[in-house]
């Protein structure tokens, strides 16, 4: 339903897009993933066709997103990473536009208002952020759209309205919709998401189920030590952070697995821990590696 097919898109040496594909098929959650700069926005900002590809493509349904923007549009609900709602309009305004432009259900708008609920009488100008997210949320949504582009949607919401909009995907993906979601939230992607994309300086690095990219991630290990002297001697050899008489320490291959327990048998140890493994375990991996953390 959502393609992106061998996709470049150059600003600059690093930036941009580079050969990107991936597919979002209908009742799926597709996630994005990667730190500041990597290219989410740019590749969501193609698929809403308000920029053309160098090469590649990117389709949804049976249509080019740049040279049938107006057909891609009428099937896709946008949730932008950047709300930009005229200052002067209050929220009401943009509610009543919503309506004549997307000839939205009032029940579907009911549903939404309920869940997000806002004042909507407050012109944007003096909403606070977590305000114009909801209403953001809601004008997207009161289009029922077989497709969802939602740019870093749970930005700027409280706990109780991310829970509530997480129930909201996925109970749109189980009416069959097809979702493609940035976040840099990853228990949210590990709620929602069929399948994820790691996405660094304009590369995919990394495509999977939610739960292959976890079974292939590092491993985590919490040591304890005797002492912290054990622990500061152990870790200096591994890379492990120290706390206290703790060490952390991760490994991804059989051999650096081995090269641990070979290390960890010459102290004594009073715990040995494996932490269950999760998606932020993979994406901070994918960080370091880069040597920003
Ligand atoms: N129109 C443009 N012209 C030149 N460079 C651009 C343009 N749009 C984006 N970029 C650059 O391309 C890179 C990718 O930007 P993008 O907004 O897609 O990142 P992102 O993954 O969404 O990041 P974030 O998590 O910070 O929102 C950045 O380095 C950005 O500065």
């Amino acid at each position: 339903m959502i393609q992106l097919h061998s996709l470049t898109k150059k600003f600059s040496e690093k930036q941009g897009l580079f050969d990107v594909s991936f597919t979002v098929e209908p009742g799926t959650v597709f996630g994005f993933i990667g730190p500041n700069g990597a290219g989410k926005s740019t590749a969501i900002r193609h698929l809403m066709g308000l920029l053309k590809p160098d090469s590649g493509s990117a389709t949804i349904g049976s249509f080019d997103c740049w040279n049938d923007s107006e057909r891609v549009k009428a099937l896709v609900g946008y949730l932008p990473g950047e709300i930009s709602f005229p200052a002067d309009l209050t929220g009401e305004d943009i509610l009543t536009l919503t309506r004549r432009m997307d000839k939205t259900s009032p029940e579907r708008e009911k549903e939404l208002r309920a869940l997000f609920p806002i004042d909507t009488s407050v012109k944007v100008r003096k909403m606070s952020k977590g305000m114009k997210q909801k209403l953001a949320i809601i004008r997207c949504f009161m289009k029922d759209a077989p497709v969802y582009l939602l740019d870093e949607p749970t930005s700027g919401l409280d706990p109780l309205m991310q829970e509530r909009f997480l129930e909201l995907v996925l109970k749109e993906k189980d009416a069959g919709k097809a979702i493609l979601m940035s976040s840099h939230h990853f228990p949210e992607m590990e709620k929602t998401c069929d399948q994820a994309a790691l996405i660094r300086n304009g590369r995919i690095i990394m495509q999977d189920s939610i739960e292959g990219l976890i079974a292939n991630s590092r491993k985590l290990f919490h040591i304890e030590f005797a002492s912290a002297e054990d622990a500061v001697a152990f870790a200096g050899s591994l890379n492990g952070h120290v706390i206290g008489n703790r060490v952390d320490v991760s490994v991804s291959t059989t051999d650096e697995l081995n090269t641990l327990l070979q290390k960890v048998s010459q102290y004594r140890v009073s715990s040995f821990r494996s932490a269950p493994a999760d998606l932020e375990i993979v994406f901070i991996h994918y960080y370091a590696e880069e040597g920003s953390l």
